[in-house]
């Protein structure tokens, strides 16, 4: 299975250490196409643009999300970018589960919290430590459909 993980990068990489057990728990279903946003080493300057830029990282995203089987995203961070892979994926009937710590004392967007349908769109409240049980509970429900 292909998994894009979605997670804030020039957002602000408060939530990185986070995104590290999510990515770490996701290879245990899959390939995660999308493993450097987890890395401790970027920073919110985003990925070197030696690698070619903006339009690079845009267009090799975009091809991976359509490659993807899921897309998994940690929407506690508000992210630009994730908000735009999260309405593209829509766009391309991807099935998605977002996650969201509410001990952060956020209020997730309307246009993710709304989004909602049980079948295609998930947003799942959690804390830090429930995260690998969430996505067992996840990736069970998921085999099982
Ligand atoms: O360098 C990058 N590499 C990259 O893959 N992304 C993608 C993956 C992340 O899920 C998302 C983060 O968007 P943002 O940088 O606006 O927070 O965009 C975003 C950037 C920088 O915007």
């Amino acid at each position: 299975m292909k998994i894009y993980f979605c997670g804030s990068i020039r957002g602000g990489r408060n939530d990185v250490h986070v995104y590290r057990r999510i990515v770490e728990k996701l290879r245990s279903y899959g390939t995660v196409l999308t493993e450097h946003v987890s890395s401790s080493e970027l920073t919110d300057s985003g990925e070197d643009a030696k690698t070619g830029g903006d339009k690079f990282i845009h267009d090799r995203d975009m091809d991976w999300l359509r490659q993807a089987d899921l897309v998994v995203a940690e929407v506690t961070q508000p992210s630009l970018g994730v908000g735009y892979e999260l309405g593209r994926a829509i766009d391309m009937r991807k099935k998605v589960l977002c996650l969201f710590r509410l001990s952060s004392q956020r209020t997730l967007s309307a246009m993710i919290r709304g989004a909602e349908d049980r079948e295609l769109f998930v947003v799942r409240d959690y804390r830090e430590d429930e995260a690998e049980n969430v996505l067992e509970e996840f990736f069970t429900n998921l085999r099982r459909m």
